[in-house]
């Protein structure tokens, strides 16, 4: 066995998560390596938000110039998404990231490590012939598609495939009814896919408020989306030069490609962590409230793999953040996962933070409910789109606002108007009062709480 290395920090994944606290800790004069199993950068940049937003900004270009065809548009009406040409734009976005990512940490003084990563004892690694001693080890390996214990399951494409597809298959099965599946789902559909989502009950974005979720299936069904809810998966086959999904209720679907769209867990496979005194349950690493290894204190996690707030990249950062100050001062800091937004990128978009109305109410059943909708306002009837609403929840007496969700095309910014607020504690008055700029998407804000 070599010599081991030896470092204040080994962090497990060059992710949101992973970068900040190496950067951090650095930063801080920690000697600290990175350690990545795939390219460096993250499912972010690499294969979730950053090249799914490319995707979005080109279809809902496409999508609103063919809305204003017959107001001023010009040959709007002839205009498609041209994916190929989308997916090389997309490239000009993720293919620098690998390099420059490890770049950006050489130049902080960090070593990246390319390979697998074992524990061979609670403070120690090995990367292939490399052994690495560590003062702590951060686990920040993300998440990856949850095993569905299904025949044919292994047949899914994930949604790395779907963001690498060079041509838009002509017949789209989407496994499962939240994020992935809402978003891969809007953008295949404009690139000319038949599209089918499969929910296995009657409660697809689950965590958004049901009324706005309402508003988008009609508006998804009317793109031409088959969205059949109560469809479980239960077996999926090849057939012919495509793939056939069977349900538990007897319905079966055909299509080119079928993508996994069932949920994500933490990546902890492969990492040996019984070696490392690391423990897990139910798939889920065990941690006290200060993101830390209840079995090993050396050890810390942060986003998708640490899996304590919702999966998101916001919530990566913050983790990371508290993780980093728990390593640097000691163990004083824990998350805050109370006023989280985030957004849904269908077209149009649909963006929540907070309580629903169903659990705001199972605390005080006199809460306030501003709801109305929005297709008429001026700022969404120039885009062309027809599908807005809003629902705002308001704490009786107080004030307070607890929950606000918006569908509509400047949802995902002005939520984080609604976020502010809540986070400054502001009420919905004084919000309602507050001057913005006009004609916005936040300008509307004061006639919802009018
Ligand atoms: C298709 C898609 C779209 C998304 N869109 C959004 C969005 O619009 N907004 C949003 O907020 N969130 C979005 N998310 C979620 C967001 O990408 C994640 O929450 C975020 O990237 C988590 O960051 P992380 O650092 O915890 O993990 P990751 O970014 O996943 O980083 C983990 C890193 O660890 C590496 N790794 C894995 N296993 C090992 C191992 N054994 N050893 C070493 N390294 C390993 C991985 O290769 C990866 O580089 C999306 C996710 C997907 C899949
Ligand atoms: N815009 C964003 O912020 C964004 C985008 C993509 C992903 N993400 C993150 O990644 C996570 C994973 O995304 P996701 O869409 O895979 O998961 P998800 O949890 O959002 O949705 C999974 C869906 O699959 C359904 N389902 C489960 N088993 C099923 C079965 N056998 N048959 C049919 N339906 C079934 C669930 O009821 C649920 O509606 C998200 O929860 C989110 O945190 C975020």
């Amino acid at each position: 066995m070599p010599d081991s290395e030896q470092f204040d920090l080994v962090v497990l994944g060059s992710g949101s998560a992973g970068t900040k606290v190496a950067t951090t800790c650095r930063k801080a004069g920690w000697s600290v390596a990175v350690v990545e199993a795939r390219d460096f950068g993250g499912t972010c940049a690499l294969r979730g938000c950053e090249p799914k937003k490319v995707f979005w900004t080109v279809a809902e270009a496409t999508e609103r110039a063919r809305n204003l065809a017959p107001h001023g548009v010009a040959g709007g009406d002839a205009l498609r998404l041209d994916w190929t040409a989308a997916q090389a734009f997309k490239h000009s976005f993720t293919d620098p990231v690998p390099e420059n990512r490890e770049a950006a940490l050489r130049a902080a003084g960090i070593v990246p490590i390319h390979g697998q990563p074992r524990f061979l004892a609670p403070d120690a690694l090995t990367v292939g012939e490399r052994r690495l001693a560590a003062r702590h080890v951060l686990i920040a390996t993300g998440a990856a598609p949850a095993h569905l214990p299904i025949e044919g399951a292994d047949l899914l494409a994930t949604s790395d495939d779907f963001l690498l597809l060079d041509a838009m298959p002509e017949s789209l099965v989407m496994v499962g009814g939240g994020y992935i599946a809402f978003e891969c789902a809007h953008l295949a559909a404009r690139a000319g896919a038949r599209v089918t989502i499969l929910q296995a009950d009657d409660r697809p974005l689950a965590q958004f408020e049901p009324d706005l979720v309402a508003r988008l299936l009609e508006r998804t069904r009317g793109l031409g989306i088959e969205v059949a809810l109560g469809c479980k998966a239960s077996r999926i086959a090849r057939q012919g030069a495509g793939f056939a999904v069977a349900c538990e209720n007897g319905r079966e679907f055909q299509a080119a490609l079928v993508v996994h769209g069932l949920g994500r867990s933490p990546s902890l496979q492969d990492l040996a962590l019984e070696a490392g005194q690391v423990a897990v349950e139910k798939g889920r690493l065990s941690l006290d409230p200060y993101l830390r290894s209840t079995s090993n204190p050396r050890v810390f996690a942060a986003g998708d793999a640490a899996a304590q707030g919702p999966a998101l990249t916001p919530v990566a950062s913050h983790d990371a953040a508290v993780v980093a100050r728990n390593m640097l001062e000691g163990c004083h800091t824990k998350p805050d996962y109370g006023v989280v937004p985030s957004a849904v990128f269908t077209i149009p978009p649909l963006a929540s933070v907070g309580l629903t109305e169903a659990a705001a109410r199972a605390a005080n059943p006199d809460v306030e409910v501003r709801q109305g909708d929005m297709a008429g306002y001026q700022s969404v009837r120039r885009t062309g789109e027809t599908a807005a609403a809003y629902k705002l929840l308001v704490a009786p007496g107080s004030g307070q606002i607890l929950g606000a969700h918006l569908l509509g095309p400047e949802a995902p910014e002005v939520i984080n108007v609604f976020a502010v607020a809540m986070r400054a504690g502001m009420t919905a008055d004084a919000l309602a009062r507050m001057m913005t700029a006009y004609p916005t998407g936040g300008s509307n804000i004061s006639s919802m709480l009018g």
